[in-house]
């Protein structure tokens, strides 16, 4: 309670410069670092630079309750749709301040791509939860040092292994998935045909064996328990580590008892998944070759005997990137492959089209890599599925290093930046009728596949997805794989649920589904 004083008081003292000033509150991350600006001196800069914008031009935003900010006035389940209604109010760039933290949240993708091309907004925002997990290493929040060299490391050893669009061994990434989806549809076949299954455990085990062949060398057998924890972790991560979360927001709130529990919880779930992945990379190191790597342990050892700085190649962080690339590989893939499948079932006649161009482009024979190009219909509808259920509805957030101006607006340092994806691709502007599914609007007069400007899933700028060839590839093979070998459909005539659960990223609800032949 005394502490929640505190920060009210604290609170008022900076919003009397004004309601809706870019002047973010004073705490402090979790390594000791500010949680933007800190110090008297940073606050006089801050203040400085807002003075300027009121030269310039003030962002606008709602009203902001002291120390919780907006936080209160999220839907809890979808806070991606009250910032969306937000964007009607104050247009596509406004201010917000959710908790401790200052955000300026972008709706228009060509504002986006400006702030996302600058230098001055790759690092990522010290949240509490998601700074106490990450620490600034690995890939994903890693800080700006360690990830220049990092994001170079990833993206030659994606190319190496065929997992990038233009790579010499694409064909051998393709073969990878391929074999796992036929994986997937013998068990469907002799284990769930004409039963209503939920497909989501199947789903997870095949990609998490694809990630695994990539970061470790070896797949995934079907009943290791190991997987089926690693997968149960992973997951419960996933849906607790959403940006928008009090305890990233609030960080005092550790000290009250459901939060401290739930911190507890993560951090839990976190060092289970670090257990097992320290097994599997001893298992791994046991067979490795490291003149030839061909898989990320491998070629990180390469780049130790090589005698690369020890400060950045060293265990701790080889962990830490399995864990960036594991989670982020799995936790997307699988949630979009389940999309896909959702909606295919619920529009039966857009499962009946792709059934229909896979007939004329493939006609009998198994999907081939070189098929892929010509399937535009999966391609169109796969986009629609990620537009209509964007998975990361919130965007995956980065944050001013230093003050940057846009639009004639200025944003100071240390600000949060929300790329509101959902709000993106519901825009009615660009997408008419944005409710409905519609996987036309992704192809042209020729019937051929064009992704419009206004499509940003992975972001963009030179942090956007590392993993994008890698998710479009995987989704276009699984689809084609599953549709020449089944009809799916509803257990009963009951709508599927389609809302999704907002974590990390925007998560399928669990429900059952019937694998039937053709
Ligand atoms: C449909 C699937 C996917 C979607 C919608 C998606 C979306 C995104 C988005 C929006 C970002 C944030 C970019 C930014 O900060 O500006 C991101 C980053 C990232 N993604 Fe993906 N992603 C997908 C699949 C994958 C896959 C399969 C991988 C596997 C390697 C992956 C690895 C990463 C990594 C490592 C980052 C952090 C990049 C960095 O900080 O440099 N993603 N993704």
């Amino acid at each position: 309670m005394f502490i929640f004083v505190v920060i009210m008081a604290q609170d008022r003292r900076d919003t009397s410069i004004s309601p809706s000033e870019a002047i973010p509150s004073t705490t402090k991350g979790l390594r000791g670092e500010p949680l933007f600006n800190s110090s008297r001196n940073e606050r006089t800069t801050s203040r400085n630079a807002f003075i300027l914008a009121q030269d310039k031009k003030c962002l606008p935003g709602p009203w902001n309750f002291p120390v919780i900010g907006y936080l209160h006035k999220l839907d809890p389940q979808a806070p991606y749709l009250t910032l969306t209604k937000l964007v009607q109010k104050y247009g596509p760039i406004y201010s917000i301040k959710l908790g401790m933290v200052k955000v300026v949240v972008v709706a228009d993708v060509r504002i986006i791509k400006k702030i996302l091309a600058k230098d001055e907004t790759l690092g990522r925002p010290p949240l509490y939860l998601v700074t106490t997990v990450f620490e600034g290493k690995g890939l994903a929040q890693a800080d700006l040092d360690l990830w220049k060299d990092q994001r170079k490391f990833v993206a030659n050893f994606l190319r190496t292994v065929g997992a990038t669009k233009f790579s010499p061994n694409r064909k051998a990434f393709e073969t990878l998935i391929k074999t796992h989806v036929e994986e997937f549809v013998q068990v469907v076949k002799s284990q769930a045909f004409y039963k209503p299954v939920d497909p989501s455990e199947l789903v997870s085990h095949f990609v998490s064996s694809i990630a695994s062949n990539l970061l470790l060398g070896k797949p995934f057998s079907l009943n290791d328990k190991k997987v089926a924890d690693l997968s149960r972790n992973l997951n419960f991560f996933n849906k607790s580590i959403l940006f928008g979360t009090p305890l990233n927001l609030l960080p005092f709130l550790r000290f009250l008892p459901p939060y401290k529990k739930k911190l507890t919880l993560v951090k839990e779930a976190v060092q289970r998944v670090r257990e097992i992945q320290k097994k599997l990379v001893q298992e791994c190191e046991k067979a490795s070759c490291v003149d030839s790597p061909s898989n990320l342990v491998e070629a990180f050892q390469l780049q130790i005997s090589e005698g690369k700085p020890e400060h950045i190649y060293n265990v701790d962080q080889l962990h830490r990137l399995l864990f960036d690339l594991y989670v982020t590989f799995t936790e997307t893939t699988t949630n979009s492959s389940l999309w896909i499948l959702l909606y295919l079932v619920q529009y039966p006649e857009v499962q009946n089209k792709i059934r229909q161009e896979l007939y004329h482009v493939l006609e009998d024979k198994t999907v081939e890599v070189d098929d892929l190009i010509n399937l535009h219909y999966i391609k169109a509808t796969i986009a629609e599925v990620a537009r209509i259920r964007s998975l990361t509805p919130l965007g995956i957030p980065h944050s001013t290093s230093e003050e940057i101006c846009i639009e004639g607006f200025t944003i100071p340092k240390g600000v949060m930046i929300m790329p509101l994806l959902w709000a993106i691709h519901m825009d009615p502007q660009f997408y008419k009728e944005p409710e409905e599914f519609r996987p036309e609007r992704f192809l042209d007069s020729n019937g051929h596949f064009f992704k419009p400007e206004s499509f940003l899933p992975f972001q963009s700028g030179k942090r956007m997805c590392i993993g994008e060839d890698i998710a479009k590839t995987a989704a276009t093979i699984f689809i084609a794989g599953v549709l020449q070998n089944f009809r799916v459909e509803r257990v009963d005539s009951t709508p599927l649920d389609l809302t999704g659960i907002c974590g990390a990223t925007l998560i399928p609800k669990p429900q059952k589904l019937i694998f039937t032949k053709i």
